[in-house]
């Protein structure tokens, strides 16, 4: 990684001299692979995930696992669906599933699924787990989850804070049954009670009570993928009551699942055909997918380009313009940073709805890039729900990232168009991509990559 020799923590956002053409593989979904480790480790046999996404999030999730009691051996894969090689060059994880045991500690970091998906596992643990993570997870909503738990059965020391750090006194199951939640400020405390469900007794009926839901297609993943191991969960989508989800108790299938792309990590590569008017290519893009980075095909299309899904991946073509959009980005929330930075460079307003629960996320993401933006020169409003980007001539400046991922690529994204943008921590990106640093720059040169590489 190249830093600013004035300040080891700044990247120097690389200005793109031209249209980009590249083809940038992207590494495993974040939410597919902690959803693959949970659903293996409850299994009634091993299972197999194939190009899982290593990163912070993910390896806090294998290692908690582990340290409950879970075998995950990491090996290369030699399934014939990985022949391909792809990101993480064939490896594989071999999940092998035992009794959960406490005592032990789980280290959550800043990991929303890790700190609301395994709460439930500890539950049927046999001893007492302790959850802990960054400062910022103290602040992260969690309450919902403790208090759905202890109506299922659960006993928990939380010090009455509803919220890290605290302590699950496993006890070796879960009675389970009808639960109400307000699941308003994260899709993931549904999420976090469906995943495990199947090993409660009574299995479980969730039901969310308040304002509405975020990330819908996030839950829609879970169900996606308890029913590929074999769980019965009856759905709203399925003619079922608005905001009731039912999971039937049952042994879990081991599987050999084939982790997608990240998608939204695909988001600031995608931005980069938008804003420099070139094409990138994603290769492996699913045809079908819950992933929200989907929406990326229609909002970056409706933002100035246009792109097409082949063989060979889904490619995106800048047209040289870009737009800016009115959108409501409830069920897509985490591509909110990106959208921003795309907005801030676009040719009319921009207005982003229906995320007033990003001020709970890694940052107060509103707040944040209402912040940084503004220190570029950006006139950027907060709503009530959102951000109103008004677009204006930007200028170089650090670009502060608060341990926020998606932040620090949002920044490289403003970086191409706007000469001098500093990043401050761009190694925050190890949260879901490690490699960011280099596959950027690898996308802005792909003739030198070989040498860069070597
Ligand atoms: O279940 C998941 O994998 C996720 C759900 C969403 O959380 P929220 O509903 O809290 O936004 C999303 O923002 C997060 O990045 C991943
Ligand atoms: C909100 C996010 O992460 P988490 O899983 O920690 O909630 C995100 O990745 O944008």
């Amino acid at each position: 990684m190249t830093e600013s020799p004035a300040h080891p923590a700044l990247w120097p956002a690389p200005l793109a001299s031209g249209a980009v053409d590249a083809t940038v593989t992207v590494p495993g979904s974040k939410s597919v692979t902690n959803r693959g480790l949970v659903l293996a480790a409850l299994s009634s046999e091993p299972g197999w995930l194939r190009r899982p996404l290593r990163s912070r999030d993910t390896l806090l999730m294998a290692e908690a696992l582990r340290t409950l009691g879970v075998g995950i051996e990491e090996t290369a894969s030699s399934s014939s669906a990985d022949s391909a090689g792809g990101p993480g060059g064939g490896e594989a994880w071999r999940v092998i599933p035992a009794g959960l045991h406490g005592p032990a500690t789980v280290d959550v970091g800043n990991a929303g699924t890790v700190m609301r998906f395994l709460p439930p596992v500890a539950a049927l643990a046999d001893g007492p787990i302790r959850f802990d993570g960054d400062p910022r997870s103290y602040e992260r909503p969690l309450g919902g989850v403790i208090e759905a738990l202890r109506t299922l059965g659960a006993r928990i020391d939380d010090d009455n804070r509803g919220a890290l750090p605290m302590t699950v006194f496993g006890g070796g199951a879960l009675e389970g049954g009808p639960v109400e939640i307000d699941a308003s400020s994260s899709s993931q405390f549904v999420s976090a009670l469906l995943l495990s469900a199947p090993r409660f007794n009574q299995g479980v009926e969730v039901r969310h009570v308040g304002a509405a839901l975020p990330s819908m297609p996030h839950i829609r993943m879970t169900v996606d993928m308890l029913r590929s191991v074999g769980a019965q969960v009856d759905t709203p989508e399925a003619g079922g009551e608005p905001n009731v989800w039912r999971v039937t108790p049952g042994a879990l299938l081991g599987r050999d699942l084939v982790v997608e792309p990240d998608l939204s990590n695909a988001q600031p590569f995608l931005a980069a055909a938008l804003v420099t008017g070139g094409r990138v290519t994603i290769p492996d893009w699913p045809a079908h997918t819950t992933q929200p980075g989907d929406a990326l095909r229609e909002i970056f299309t409706t933002m100035g380009g246009s792109c097409e899904l082949t063989e060979q991946g889904l490619t995106f073509t800048g047209s040289g313009r870009i737009h800016g959009i009115d959108v409501d980005l409830s069920e897509v929330g985490e591509l909110t940073p990106g959208i921003a930075a795309v907005a801030a460079l676009a040719d009319s307003p921009s207005t982003l709805r229906g995320v007033a629960h990003l001020r709970l996320h890694e940052t107060d993401r509103l707040a944040a890039l209402t912040k940084e933006l503004g220190e570029l020169g950006g006139d950027v409003t907060e709503t009530a729900d959102g951000l109103h980007i008004r677009p204006r001539p930007l200028h170089g400046g650090i670009f502060h990232t608060y341990e926020d991922h998606r932040l620090a690529t949002a920044a490289a994204v403003i970086g191409l168009a706007v000469e001098g943008v500093e990043v401050e921590n761009v190694a925050t990106t190890a949260k879901t991509l490690p490699d960011f640093p280099a596959m950027w720059t690898d996308m802005l040169d792909p003739a030198a990559v070989p040498a860069r590489r070597a």
